[in-house]
């Protein structure tokens, strides 16, 4: 299953696949480019694809759009002032044809954090229940501790399998 991983910069991506991979996260550098690795999960192996979030590399995330079973969207629950652009950012890759048929995860990470907002608040904030017609769930994580992304990846799971 390919499964590619986006979201703003600083957002925690690489940090997930770190976890995912190695059991434990180092120090992150921000990504230029992309890192790929794959989990084996319940017998599903993930090609997760990390791409760098910054803004002048988010045009870039468009060449890895094709032959995607998933995307993953990383958000930093606990920056609250750039929800807004997540959002746009979100639904600007969402509008892509190629995307059409992708289920989404949205993990809402960081939830460590004082000021992290609820999986449920996110849901709102990015105007998930406006993805009619496609797979998608929002799950709350931490990149740290690993919370969630077991069962981010069992919902990936679920997903492909029922399609
Ligand atoms: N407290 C906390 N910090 C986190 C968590 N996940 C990531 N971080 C920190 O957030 C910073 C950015 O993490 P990265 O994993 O490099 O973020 P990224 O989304 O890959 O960023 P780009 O590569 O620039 O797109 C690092 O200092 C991480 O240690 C988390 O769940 N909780
Ligand atoms: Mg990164």
């Amino acid at each position: 299953m390919r499964v590619l991983m986006v979201g703003l910069d600083a957002a925690g991506k690489t940090s997930i696949l770190q976890k995912l991979v190695k059991g434990n996260t180092g120090v992150t550098k921000p990504t230029v480019g992309f890192n790929v690795d794959t989990v084996t999960y319940k017998k599903i192996k993930f090609t997760i694809i990390d791409l760098g979030g910054q803004d002048k590399i988010r045009p870039l995330w468009k060449h890895y759009y094709e032959s995607v079973n998933a995307v993953i969207f990383v958000v930093d629950s606990n920056d609250l002032e750039r929800l807004k652009e997540a959002n746009e950012e979100l639904h600007n890759m969402l509008a892509e044809e190629e995307l059409k048929n992708s289920s989404l995860l949205v993990l809402a990470n960081k939830q460590d954090l004082p000021d992290a907002i609820s999986a449920e608040t996110m849901i709102e904030k990015l105007d998930l229940e406006s993805e009619r017609g496609r797979k998608w769930a929002c799950m709350p994580t931490c990149a740290i501790t690993g919370e969630g992304l077991l069962d981010g990846l069992n919902w990936l799971k679920g997903a492909l399998l029922n399609k």
